[in-house]
């Protein structure tokens, strides 16, 4: 295990194992759709290719970069977009796949900003969700683990990014960030 994590929270098996329950419910939902997965980068990345490997349907990808968190473990309140989307969702079936749903202020941005191209349907597949530091009332339609109030990296989740790369969801030290 790395040496800034206190303890793994989400194994790799653990993690496999629930996003191919995630995908199957999601491909029964969507079979003939031909939903849009749109991820919001770069948190997702890992997630997003695990999940779309696993819901095999007819469908298209695309992705939004937007970031709020900086080199901080809470919301800076203000969510950057440096990269919108690319496809035209007017009349499509959209499912926002992210990495994790915590204050809640990405996804209710993210979705207001989506609302406004006028899709058929739009929904939130989130593979964490943490909802003890909701700070809006955003809802997922889709949560792969209800997870306790820690700051968490790994599997596509930074701290000033690093630790994207662990292969598992572990709780960080709390020294690393408040030294
Ligand atoms: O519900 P919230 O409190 O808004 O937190 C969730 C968001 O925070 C993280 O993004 P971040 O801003 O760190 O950008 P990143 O994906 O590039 O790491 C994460 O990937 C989510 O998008
Ligand atoms: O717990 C977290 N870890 C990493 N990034 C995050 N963005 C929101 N919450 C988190
Ligand atoms: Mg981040």
């Amino acid at each position: 295990m790395h040496q800034d994590i206190e303890r793994v929270l989400i194994s790799e098996q653990e993690l496999a194992a629930r996003i191919a329950e995630l995908g199957k419910q999601v491909a029964a939902d969507y079979a003939d759709k031909d939903p849009i997965f749109l991820g919001i980068l770069k948190g997702v990345v890992m997630f997003f290719s695990d999940m779309i490997r696993a819901t095999p349907i007819q469908c298209q990808i695309d992705f939004m970069a937007v970031s709020s968190y900086g080199g901080g473990t809470s919301t800076s309140g203000k969510v950057r977009m440096l990269k919108d989307v690319s496809v035209d969702l007017r009349g499509r079936h959209v499912v926002i796949l992210e990495d994790i749903l915590d204050s809640g202020v990405t996804l209710s941005h993210v979705c207001a900003h989506l609302r406004e191209m006028g899709p058929a349907s739009l929904k939130i597949c989130t593979l964490l969700d943490k909802p003890s530091r909701r700070q809006t009332d955003v809802k997922a339609d889709y949560v792969g683990f209800t997870i306790p109030n820690e700051f968490v990296v790994g599997y596509g989740l930074d701290y000033d990014e690093h630790y994207r790369n662990l292969p598992y969801v572990g709780i960080l030290k709390p020294e690393v960030y408040t030294k």
